[in-house]
């Protein structure tokens, strides 16, 4: 057992919804378990891996095929995409969306709320690595609710002494029965650009409908969005604070195929819905100003 493991059960010994694991390879696992769900967080990437309201199927899809190494990104759950969105703007060595998903946070705080929800804080500060890898100073702190709802609020505070510009993402993975048997509401008649198709400046025209490969980025929208499950017989609301921008991703078959992390057939049980500040909705923060991005999961009654 790590160190780690050790002192994260001897603080918590008290707190009886957490308990802590590891992984073969080594990373931490924290298991909420509450009144109101259970869920699982990798300290890895401060990775929500897992959610699942009492007496509900999960929320969160996980890839059957994923692999939890130290530096890579988990495959499912919530990766927190950050301090950019997708390949680097300048320089194509730096690794896609960032590279907060590749580190170990800690975890800062953990507690019982007088409603019985658990909250959890993990933070990131940079080091001489980050450095190297992007100039700034930062503290990057994820606070997460498990309620009936699971609420994810990343804050971005420039602890240094000139500005810096963040973009990033809670690209949540949403589990559902079947793909062919599911639509996305909330973003009629939104703008967006088609990453599969590379054209801009399309019109969302009624529901999303996913039966190919599907990679939009959906601009100038603050909409909750609304996953109706027909197979599970459910509508899972995805709503958003701190973002203009939503992704809305499925690989499809090829490129599940060609993802080694990325199970076959997992392409016909998930659609990605991404909280986003890409492009013209990154924040530039001044020295000691901060910009929160937030994402709230939960199932409609
Ligand atoms: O494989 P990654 O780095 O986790 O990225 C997965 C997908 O993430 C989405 O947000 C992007 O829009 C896609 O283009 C990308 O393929």
């Amino acid at each position: 057992m790590s160190d780690v493991l050790t002192q994260l059960q001897s603080r918590y010994q008290n707190l009886a919804q957490l308990s802590f694991a590891e992984t073969d390879s080594g990373l931490v696992m924290v298991t909420i378990n509450n009144d109101f769900a259970s869920a699982a967080v990798c300290l890895h990437g401060a990775h929500v891996c897992a959610f699942q309201p009492r007496g509900q199927q999960p929320l969160l899809w996980l890839s059957k095929d994923v692999e939890f190494k130290p530096g890579k990104a988990i495959r499912g759950g919530v990766p927190v995409c950050w301090p950019w969105f997708g390949p680097h703007p300048t320089n194509s060595d730096l690794p896609q969306h960032g590279f907060a998903r590749n580190q170990v946070w800690q975890l800062s705080d953990a507690m019982q709320l007088v409603d019985g929800a658990t909250e959890l804080l993990l933070t990131l500060n940079d080091t001489e690595a980050s450095r190297q890898v992007w100039p700034h100073a930062f503290e990057l702190a994820l606070k997460i609710t498990v309620a009936k709802q699971l609420t994810m609020e990343l804050m971005s505070t420039n602890t240094g002494d000139r500005a810096m510009t963040v973009g990033g993402a809670l690209h949540s993975y949403f589990e559902v029965a079947s793909i062919a048997q599911t639509r996305v509401r909330g973003l009629d008649q939104v703008s967006y650009d088609d990453k599969v198709a590379d054209q801009q400046g399309i019109i969302q025209r009624g529901d999303i409908i996913v039966d190919e490969e599907v990679d939009r980025v959906y601009l100038d929208t603050l909409a909750t969005c609304l996953i109706q499950d027909e197979g599970n017989q459910r509508v899972i609301a995805v709503a958003k604070e701190g973002s203009r921008t939503t992704v809305v991703w499925n690989p499809w078959i090829d490129k599940a195929a060609a993802m080694v992390d990325f199970n076959d057939e997992g392409y016909q049980t998930m659609v990605c819905i991404e909280a986003v500040n890409a492009g013209d909705d990154c924040h530039t923060l001044l020295p000691g100003q901060s910009h929160c991005l937030t994402q709230t999961i939960y199932l409609v009654d």
